[in-house]
């Protein structure tokens, strides 16, 4: 098939006929959940258009396929590929647990500037959930998918960088160096008892991370959920932080949000910052009735609101929520959590985007779920979902529709995987390519 690129001009995608796409197979599971979507998307494609239009794949390696082919875990070329040809979709990446690689997954969305996370959460009927009312979860989360911890700027305890940097902490902020706990390596050995260790002899102590959390990449990243509430009918942004704790970064975030807010969207938009300059002028009620009249004129709300108290009222007052926005690491908590509450993360989807060069990654909320790999097992839901998310992303609404159509049928006649199965009365297990057939099957 001939190679055709999908290209962007003036801010829209040109999608050819036949478009390359390139795909990630992925760790773990990945060998069993790409066959299975991809058969999905084939399908769906040929029949919402007749055999006009026909995806080509082109396989990139990134991971342990790619280091056993290459002795590399993300090659140049797969970074070169993703950036020429705009639009891919992949599988999940294995990170091990505090020593070795740093996140691949991390990686392309640093290195391609991918600085929206997107992951839609929302129910599909007849999908097994913990909560009571599972169809008043309809959210939409806008990760911040380059900054804040994620970074990665980490020394480890007893390394002769962390020493450097704790030195220059002790000279240039002595202050905040004694809020350090345990800032010295030198212990005595009652001070080991008190930790409950004996016969300690070591110098790592403190390991240091940083969290940059930055106007522009904040900007960006509100910018692009607020225009999204606005195209997509939403009544509210909410802002989600721990700014009463980490003031500068997440506090700034909120604060910073509210700016772009009144700045770029003016009239369209009812902030509760402005709620609370009416309140401090005029008093609660004039606050009050300001805001009932921009919600009666249709503005969207932006509202913040603590990470912590957020966990629990996504849980018990979902219809509060619409998009939200926030930082690296609390979208990543929240969106497996929210995850659970609409039949888990096997149905998760997602998508990491630059809105302004137009390359995307659709991927999966789940891991590589290790233990279930090559059985054939797992879900593919989420990484089918979000092709689906790049199918609608290149304007291909039939051939995504036909999918989700295909999906609920498939869940409302209980003919599913594992992990919805042991939720559901009387269903039938399906493997994960036999799931992925009765997709096909009710397109
Ligand atoms: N974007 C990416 O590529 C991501 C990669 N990772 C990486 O994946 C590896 C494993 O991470 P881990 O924390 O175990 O998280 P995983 O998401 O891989 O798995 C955790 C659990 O989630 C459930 N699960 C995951 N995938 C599916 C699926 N397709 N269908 C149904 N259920 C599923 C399983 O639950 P149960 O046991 O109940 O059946 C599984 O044991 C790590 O190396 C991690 O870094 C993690 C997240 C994202
Ligand atoms: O990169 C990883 O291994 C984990 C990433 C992750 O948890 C996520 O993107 O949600
Ligand atoms: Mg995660």
């Amino acid at each position: 098939m001939s190679d055709q690129k999908i290209s962007i001009s003036n801010g829209k995608l040109n999608v050819p006929e036949n478009p390359t796409i390139p795909f990630i197979e992925g760790d773990g599971t990945g060998v069993d959940i790409w066959p299975a979507s991809q058969l999905v998307f084939d399908k769906a494609v040929e029949k919402a258009y007749n055999g006009k239009r026909k995806i080509n794949w082109k396989e990139v390696l990134a991971g342990e396929k790619a280091f056993n082919k290459t002795g590399n875990w993300l090659p140049d070329e797969t970074l070169d590929i993703f950036r020429e040809y705009l639009v891919g979709i992949k599988g999940p990446l294995t990170t091990p647990v505090g020593g070795g690689i740093r996140s691949l997954n991390v990686a392309l969305r640093q290195i391609l500037d991918l600085y929206v996370c997107l992951r839609p959460v929302r129910w599909y009927e007849g999908v097994p959930s913990p909560v009571k009312n599972p169809g008043a979860v309809d959210m939409v989360i806008f990760r911040e998918n380059t900054e804040d911890i994620y970074a990665g700027i980490e020394f480890a305890a007893g390394t002769p960088e962390a020493q450097k940097v704790l030195d220059f902490i002790a000279k240039e902020f002595p202050k905040e160096f004694n809020k350090i706990r345990f800032n010295t390596k030198e212990k005595s050995e009652d001070f080991w008892k008190m930790v409950g260790a004996t016969d300690v002899k070591t110098d790592v102590n403190v390991g240091i991370g940083i969290k940059p959390v930055s106007l522009s990449g904040s900007t960006r990243l509100i910018h692009s959920a607020i225009a999204y509430a606005i195209k997509h009918n939403q009544k509210s942004v909410t802002l989600v932080h721990k700014g009463n704790i980490m003031k500068f970064t997440e506090g700034a975030f909120r604060d910073w949000g509210y700016a772009v807010a009144e700045q770029y969207f003016g009239d369209k938009v009812y902030t509760w910052n402005k709620w609370e300059k009416t309140k401090k002028e005029k008093g609660e009620a004039a606050a009050n009735e300001e805001q009932k009249a921009a919600i009666a004129a249709g503005k969207i709300i932006i509202k913040d609101s603590i990470a912590d108290i957020t966990l629990q009222q996504v849980l018990t007052r979902p219809e509060d929520f619409d998009v939200i926005a926030t930082l690296n690491l609390n979208g990543d908590y929240l969106s497996d959590a929210l995850a659970a509450q609409v039949g888990g993360i096997g149905i998760a989807p997602g998508a990491n985007i630059n809105y302004i060069t137009g390359h995307a990654i659709f991927e999966a909320t789940h891991g590589t779920a290790p233990k279930y790999a090559g059985q054939d097992k797992v879900n593919p839901g989420s990484v089918i979902l979000s092709g689906v998310m790049m199918l609608e992303y290149m304007g291909w609404q039939e051939a995504a529709d036909l999918i989700s159509r295909g999906l609920e049928k498939a869940i409302a006649s209980k003919r599913v995987t594992y992990d919805f199965h042991r939720q559901m009365e009387g269903a039938t297990m399906l493997k994960c390519s036999e799931f992925a057939q009765e997709i096909v099957k009710n397109m």
